[in-house]
């Protein structure tokens, strides 16, 4: 599996707001807006691109634009934290929405929600979840996407535990992943370590 690490300092500093626990709600979600800006930006870079003539106020020339634009899915809750911004990077992009909550006791996912296209062939597909710890999540909702005939996706995650990745090799899912770090572990809750907590806490309080 492809993987990108965003590690410049802008990126870095942001996650370090997102680590610090003494980051309140509205500066959390506000670092996780400007993360994102730079995660999907990257991870569109070599997005292919349609040209077309333009005029502008001086001359003709050629332009340029998204050949696809992406179909944008945010995991629920915490990724939800990332759909506006990715969506003000890519305007014309369409957005699909997936629900999970991770059962505390065995980590796995529990869907509730599921609003996706019928088909998704020939079509790319941006995953919008900040954490990717066991990877079962992740799996989970890429599946969805294969099912419909997905084969170009990219998962847009804050932060990656090195279990999760191996996951996800395993599974042989054709996806890349793009992630401003790869933290050290999980730990014997499933909780990615130094991490940041949960995600979907820290932004929207606990359930
Ligand atoms: O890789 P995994 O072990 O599956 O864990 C990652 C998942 O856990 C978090 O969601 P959570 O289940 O806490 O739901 P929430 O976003 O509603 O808080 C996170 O946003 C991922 O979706
Ligand atoms: O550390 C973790 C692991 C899963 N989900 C989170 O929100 N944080
Ligand atoms: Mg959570």
């Amino acid at each position: 599996m492809d993987v990108l690490v965003v590690d410049h300092p802008l990126a870095r500093a942001r996650l370090t707001t997102m680590r610090d626990a003494r980051t309140d709600s509205a500066a959390f979600r506000a670092a996780l807006h400007e993360l994102t800006v730079m995660l999907v930006y990257e991870a569109m870079r070599d997005a292919p691109v349609a040209t077309e003539r333009i005029h502008t106020p001086v001359a003709r020339t050629t332009g340029h634009r998204l050949a696809k634009p992406p179909l944008l899915v945010p995991v629920l809750r915490a990724g939800l934290g990332m759909a506006d911004q990715a969506h003000k990077l890519i305007p014309d992009a369409q957005m699909g929405f997936v629900g999970l909550a991770r059962d505390e006791h065995t980590l796995k996912p529990t869907p509730y929600l599921e609003s996706l296209p019928e088909s998704l062939a020939d079509r790319p597909v941006l995953v919008l979840d900040p954490m990717l710890a066991t990877g079962g999540s992740m799996a989970y909702t890429i599946r969805l996407l294969t099912d419909r005939g997905a084969t170009d996706v990219t998962a847009v995650c804050a932060l990656a535990a090195p279990e999760g990745i191996a996951h996800l090799e395993e599974s042989g899912l054709p996806m890349r992943l793009v992630t401003a770090s790869i933290d050290e572990r999980l730990n014997d809750s499933g909780f990615i370590v130094p991490g940041l907590g949960d995600a979907g806490d820290r932004q929207y309080g606990a359930v």
